[in-house]
C-alpha cells in the first residue's frame, strides 16, 4: 500500500469541503482526481503532501513513504513562470526538504539531479533561465525537480493547463513513462479523456459520496458518462 484514506473530511474554519472520502492506492497505480473547479482537489493535495490535517478520517502512508519523499508538481501561477533562477538550481530545490540544515547540495544529489534533467530531455539547457523556457520546457523541468523529491509518489495538480496540444501529449506519454518505471502517480485533472487513457483508478470528488473506483468502472457510472459528456460538448463549444 502507498497511500490509504479512510473517512477522511477536509475543509477550512470548520466548514467542510470534502466529506468521508475513502481510497486505497498500491505502488504503480495511476489515479486520476477529477471534480469541477471548488470541490476540494487541491485541497485534497495539501493533506496527502502533509501540509493539512484532516477534520476527520485518517491519511495514512505506506511505510516506507515518508512526507518528505512525495513529488509535487504545483499549478502553476503567472508569478512563478517568471522565476529568476537557473534550470539547475529548480531541479536540485526537489531536494531541499532532505537536505535540512545542510548549506549545499551533496555530490549525490548533483548526480541524480543530472540524472532526471538527462530522463527528462532538459540537460541542454539546464544553465539557462527558467521564465525564458516555454510553458511546456517548464513543465519537464518542475516534473524533474519533483522526481528529485521522489522515486515513489509523484502528485502533479493539472500538470498540462495552458500547453498546447502537442505539448500536452508529451507531457502525458513522459508521466507514463515514469509510471511504468514503477512510480505511483496521483494527478489532477479536467481531462476525462486522458484519465480514460492513461489511468487505471478515478476518483471523482464532486460527487456526493465521492466515486473511487477503476477507470473502467468510471467510464461506465453515471457520474463517469455525464462529466465526460460535459467535456465533449464544452470542447465542441456547443
Ligand atoms: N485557504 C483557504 N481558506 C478557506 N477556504 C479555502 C481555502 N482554500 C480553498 N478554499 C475553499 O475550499 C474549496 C475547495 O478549494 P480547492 O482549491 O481545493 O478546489 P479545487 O477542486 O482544487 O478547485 P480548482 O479546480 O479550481 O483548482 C473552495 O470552495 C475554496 O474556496
Amino acid at each position: 500500500m502507498v497511500l490509504s484514506c479512510e473517512d477522511v473530511s477536509l475543509g477550512y474554519e470548520g466548514k467542510p469541503v470534502v466529506e468521508h472520502l475513502n481510497f486505497r492506492l498500491e505502488q504503480g497505480d495511476y489515479l486520476c482526481i477529477l471534480g469541477e473547479n471548488g470541490s476540494g482537489k487541491s485541497t485534497l493535495m495539501k493533506a496527502i503532501l502533509g501540509l493539512k490535517s484532516p477534520m476527520q478520517g485518517m491519511l495514512v502512508r505506506g511505510e516506507d513513504l515518508k512526507a518528505n519523499e512525495i513529488g509535487y508538481l504545483p499549478q502553476q501561477t503567472v508569478t512563478q513562470r517568471d522565476f529568476p533562477a537557473s534550470v539547475q538550481e529548480i531541479v536540485l530545490s526537489g531536494f531541499l526538504s532532505k537536505r535540512g540544515m545542510r548549506p549545499f547540495y551533496n555530490k549525490e544529489e548533483r548526480k541524480i539531479a543530472q540524472k532526471n534533467m538527462k530522463r527528462l530531455e532538459i540537460e541542454p539547457f539546464m544553465k539557462k533561465c527558467y521564465r525564458d523556457l516555454s510553458g511546456g520546457q517548464q513543465q519537464r523541468v518542475l516534473l524533474a525537480r519533483a522526481l528529485c523529491a521522489t522515486s515513489k509518489l509523484l502528485l502533479l495538480d493539472e500538470p498540462v493547463a495552458g500547453l498546447d496540444p502537442r505539448v500536452t501529449a508529451e507531457m502525458y506519454e513522459l508521466i507514463q513513462k515514469l509510471n511504468r518505471e514503477g512510480i505511483t502517480i496521483i494527478m489532477v485533472s479536467h481531462d476525462t479523456q486522458a484519465a480514460a487513457q492513461y489511468a487505471n483508478k478515478v476518483l471523482h470528488v464532486s460527487d456526493k459520496p465521492e466515486f473511487f473506483d477503476s477507470k473502467e468502472a468510471y467510464l461506465k457510472s453515471a457520474i463517469g458518462r455525464q462529466y465526460a459528456d460535459y467535456a465533449t460538448t464544452r470542447e465542441e463549444g456547443v
